[in-house]
Order: C-alpha cells, then structure tokens, then sequence
C-alpha cells in the first residue's frame, strides 16, 4: 500500500465512515433514555375459572408443528445446557434469561422491550467484558461478519458468547453474515485521505507492486468492465472517483467526492447517473470462500446464517438444502436484501427464506437512496404477513459510531422501524468499531420500548394477517394463536404463555404482534436463542414432564418464586405438546396465577 496514510487514527478508524461535517456537529444535550420508572399497571380482570378450548388433531396429520421429535428436523439437543440460573443463584428446571428477568423487574411485564436487537462484534466489543456489556444491555443477538476477521478471530469469539450464555444465564443468540461477492479494497494498513482532484491507481495487482498510490481491487474482471468516465462509488458515497485511463490491470482514477477510503472497503460503479451491472452481478451469490465460512458456521453450529447478495430464492433454497444434509442442529437462514436484483424478487425470497434482513447500506448503494425506505417498509410488511422474522440494518445510530448521544433523525428513524414493527434492530459499526456501544444499545433498548407502549396506546401498526397455509392443522395452529392473541389483548392479560418445542406456535403468536409479552417455553437452548430474534417472544428453558396441565402448574410455581408472576395474574396459556404415545391435544387457557 502506497497511499498516504492518515496519520494519528489508529488501525480502525470507523469513526471515519461518518460523513457528517465533524464541526458543524453541536454538542447535543442528551435526550432522555433512561429506563422506563413507570411500573405496569396490574391490569388483570377477574376470571373465575380456567377455561379451556381445545382441539384435538390426529398424529397423523401433523406435519410441521411442535408434536414431532425434534430430531426429525435434524434438530439434536442443543450443545448448550445450562442448569444454574446464575442471576438467581440457584439450580432449577427453568432457565431465564438474566437481563429478560432484570427488564421484566425493572420495568414490569407491559413494559418490557419487544424489539429484539442485533449488534455487530468487532475489535471494540470482541472482549469477554464488553460482550457481557452488550448481553446486559440488550443484545439479543452477536453479529459475526464475515468480511472481517480470521476463522480464529471469531471461534474465540463465539466461545466468549456460549460461556456467557453459560455461566451468566443469557441466550444471546450467533448469526454468521456472509462476505458475498462483492467487489471491495484490497487490506489497507491504514485509511486513505482522497482529497478533490487526487489521482490513484485501482489495481488487480499487489497494490505494493504498483507506482503511485495504489490500491488493491478484489475482483479481476472489474478492469474490463469499467469504462472510462465512470464513477466508482466507495461504501455508498463515502468517497467518489473518476475512472480516467485503463491501463492493463490497473485504472486511473481521480477523486471527485473527498472522503477516507477504509480497508476493504465497499465498492460500486455507476455510469450515466445509473448503476453499472459489472459483470460481478454475474457471480454467485456465495463465493468458494463463502462456502468455507458456511461450513465453518456448521461446526461452529450458530443459530443463523445470513446471506449478503442474495438475487432470487435459488441460493436461500440451496443453502437450506446444504443445511439439512449436513448441520446436525437447525441453522435459519437470513436473507439479505441489499442487492438491485433482489427488490423485484421480494415475495419469494421471503417465501424461502426463515428470516430477512433489509441491508441498508448495500441496498442504499445499488438503488437511489429515496427507495429505500419504501423497498424496507414493503419487506418488513411481507415478512409480517409471511410470519417470518425481519431485521432492519445499518446506520441506525450512525453518529454513534462517533458521538455519545444520538442524531433526532436518528431517533426518528428507530422509531419509524418500531411502529412498522420489524422483529429486529440492528448495529454495525457502531457495535463493531464505534466508540460507544452500551450506549449505542442503550438507545435502541429505550427508544424501542418507548415507541412501542405508544403504538399500543394508539393502535398503531395493526395490519391484515392472511392464512399462511391451507394445511388443516397448519390451520388450526394459526387460528389457535390469533384467538390467543386477540383474547389477550381483549382481557388486558399479563402475559400470553406457549409451550412449544421447536417454537413453531411462539412464532405464529410473534406474528400476531399482541399487546403483551409471549412467554416462551421450551426444552431446548437453541429454540430459545433462535427465538430470541422474534418480536416480543421472552424464552425461556423449561424441562418438560409428561403432563401439560402439571407443566403449566409448575411454570407458575417457578415464575411466583422468581417475582416474575403474581397471585392473580391473568395469563393466557397455549399449549401444543403432545403427551408421549398420545394425539396432540391443541389448547389455549385463559388461567389466573394460583
Ligand atoms: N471481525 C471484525 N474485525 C475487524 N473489524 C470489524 C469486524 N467486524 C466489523 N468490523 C469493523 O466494523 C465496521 C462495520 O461493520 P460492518 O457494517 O459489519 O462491515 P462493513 O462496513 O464492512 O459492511 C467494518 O467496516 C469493520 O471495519
Ligand atoms: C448489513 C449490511 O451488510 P454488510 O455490513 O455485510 O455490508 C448492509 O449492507 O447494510
Ligand atoms: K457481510
Ligand atoms: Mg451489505
């Protein structure tokens, strides 16, 4: 690299990514964020008995519920078991999650956050205390991207989480994201200053070979398909150059927007205002590396595998079919909406998909930036209605990545995200690299829960649900958690509880987006962290006995000792376990806390 360095940064200077005019920015007083005070109301009607509408579905029928083994779905139990709740300091059959149970005290059932959060680890949180840092504040799930760092780098990582998750009783769950193919900066020792009217040389050669300032391109075929005149547009607009001579493996370029080129940084060509489709558009979705890292993410059995790029629904159904062949747990499958040729496609890929993610930043690279925020309401609202769950990414907290306190624009875009009622938030640098991610977390966590006891004041974000499957006991397992949810939020109930083995039924009661909380339970740790990504589901661990009723009894009994429930409480419980050697006896139970 023979670019001139910026002196006095450091190796990662993310800080940097920020565009804002640095003194321009005014010292903004703090917006209040603290922790809600205000304690739920003990709203619960007086019900006199437990009543109970049931259905009973032959074994036979069920297909693709909570009844079969988990290990027909090549779900083995989870290699995680922990037996101690560390945050009660005592072994029981039920395992909470330490910061579920410290925002539940703290804030009460009504009022516990339902936005789940996503936060990028990087070199400023790749610690053992900062990552328990980011679990106490709120993280739900540690993002691991695979554009950055070694194999090793993140085994150690992902060690630090499970020992967490271990000792310290969190279900933070693991999503690996994949590099994709895109085109980016070679490793830079140090960030370039592009000033207006410099010239550098992209090169498909060791940029140390090249005269000049030279700077690495990761992709060979980018020289043939740059013309000169275009634009190549570094991570979105962060910096822009001319392309003014091609030169056999290498380009001219000239900048034309000043900014800091970063290592391995974002790459994207333009011509005539429109987007260039580079003949990379062309290359597979996942890379021979990206395999790699997939079958590192198999060993490694993370909870979800996000896919950057994707086109269509063929690499989700592929990955998925990979996955069932040779994963001996369930990994979910995100996929990541970022690429032009990904919005025409939208409805399947959510329909092959577990989850999705609306990739901002790509996304705002490959199409004007004035369509992204519909590209995302149109995502999130499908996977709503597709009952799977959806993360909105990239630049939420931007200046905080810098600053100590957040932008209202940004503020208001959380906000935005929480009334459209996407399952997930998520930080990237300012998590990764950022000088203040507790903070950082610590708006999401108390926006989110702001937002939200707003929406259900005023009724926002109530949307038509329809049928997802024609399938009868599909069916009824639908129809079972919309009347749960509608029951629960009618009687003004506490808590809706589920007891679900795969958490099929937890999912269709998330989608169902009730005013109060889903307490889910089930017997495995990686249902629960998988659950842990989904609209205000709180998992919990729970070994099953052989009776439902005594399961629900002694939930109670254990919830009572942990001041998580009170005498009294109305909840609504839905049950879809069966007995051993019996039909599965669908219910749902409107119960009050003996
Ligand atoms: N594992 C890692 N090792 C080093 N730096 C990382 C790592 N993960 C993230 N980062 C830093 O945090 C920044 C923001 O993360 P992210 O948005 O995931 O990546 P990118 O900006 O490459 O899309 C990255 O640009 C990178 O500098
Ligand atoms: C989340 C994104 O993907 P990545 O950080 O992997 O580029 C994005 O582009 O917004
Ligand atoms: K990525
Ligand atoms: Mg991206």
């Amino acid at each position: 690299m023979q670019g001139r360095a910026l002196g006095g940064l450091g190796p990662v200077p993310q800080a940097l990514r920020c565009r804002a005019p640095l003194s321009l920015r005014c010292p903004a007083q703090r917006p209040h964020l603290g922790p809600s005070a205000r304690q739920a109301k003990n709203e619960s009607v007086k019900f006199p008995r437990a009543e109970q509408a049931t259905s009973t579905v032959p074994a036979e029928q069920e297909q693709q519920h909570e009844v079969q083994p988990a290990e027909s779905n090549g779900n083995a139990p989870s290699g995680v078991k922990s037996t101690e709740n560390i945050s009660h300091g005592h072994k029981s059959d039920l395992e909470v999650d330490s910061v579920l149970a410290k925002e539940l005290g703290e804030n009460g059932f009504r009022s516990t956050r339902r936005t789940k959060i996503v936060a990028t680890i990087g070199p400023a949180t790749c610690s053992e205390e900062m990552l328990e840092i980011l679990a106490t504040s709120g993280m739900n799930v540690a993002r691991l991207n695979m554009c950055h760092g070694t194999h090793d780098w993140h085994t150690a990582v992902i060690e630090r989480i499970r020992k967490l998750n271990k000792l310290k009783g969190f279900s933070v769950a693991i999503m690996l994201d994949t590099e994709g193919s895109e085109v980016h900066t070679s490793e830079l020792e140090h960030p370039l200053k592009a000033e207006v009217g410099e010239e550098f040389v992209l090169t498909i050669r060791d940029p140390k070979t090249v005269e000049g300032s030279a700077i690495g391109v990761s992709y060979d075929a980018f020289v043939d398909d740059v013309q000169v005149g275009d634009l190549v547009v570094v991570d979105g607009g962060m910096v822009s150059l001319e392309v003014k001579q091609k030169m056999g493996p290498d380009v001219k370029v000239v900048v034309v927007d000043p900014g800091i080129v970063l290592s391995r940084a974002n790459l994207t060509f333009r011509r005539n205002g429109g987007l260039v489709r580079a003949r990379n558009s062309m290359l597979p979705v996942l890379s021979s590396k990206d395999w790699l890292d997939i079958d590192f993410a198999i060993r490694q059995k993370v909870d979800f595998i996000a896919v950057s790029f994707v086109k269509s629904a063929d690499v989700i159904k592929n990955l998925k079919s990979y996955l069932n062949s040779r994963a001996d747990k369930v990994i979910e499958v995100i996929a990541k909406v970022e690429s032009h040729d990904s919005v025409p496609n939208i409805e399947e890929i959510v329909e092959a998909s577990d989850a999705v993610m609306v990739a901002r930043g790509d996304l705002g690279a490959q199409i004007p930036l004035e369509d992204v925020p519909s590209v995302q309401k149109e995502v999130v609202v499908r996977c709503r209605q597709a009952g799977k769950p959806v993360i909105v990414a990239s630049h939420l907290l931007q200046s905080m990545i810098e600053y100590p306190t957040p932008t209202r624009a940004e503020v208001a875009d959380i906000a935005d995200v929480v009334r459209q009622r996407a399952d997930a938030l998520m930080l990237s640098g300012e998590s990764a690299a950022g000088a203040y991610p507790e903070k950082a977390v610590g708006v999401l966590r108390a926006v989110a829960t702001r937002i939200e006891e707003w929406c259900r004041q005023e009724k926002h974000g109530q949307i038509v649900l329809p049928q997802l499957t024609d399938r009868l006991d599909g069916r009824v397992s639908e129809e079972l958690c919309a009347s749960a949810a509608q029951m629960a939020n009618n009687l003004n109930a506490r808590a809706i509880f589920v007891y679900t083995r795969r958490g099929y039924m937890a999912n269709f009661l998330s989608r169902c987006r009730p005013d109060c909380p889903i307490f889910a339970f089930t017997d495995k740790q990686d249902v629960r962290q998988r659950l842990n990504l989904r609209w205000g589901v709180m998992p919990f661990r729970l070994d099953f006995g052989a009776d439902p009723e005594e399961n629900v009894d002694r939930t109670f009994a254990l919830l009572k000792r942990r001041d998580l429930v009170q005498k009294g409480d109305l909840v609504v419980v839905v049950s879809d376990i069966r007995p051993p050697n019996e039909d599965v006896v669908r219910s749902v139970q409107i119960r009050h806390v003996p």
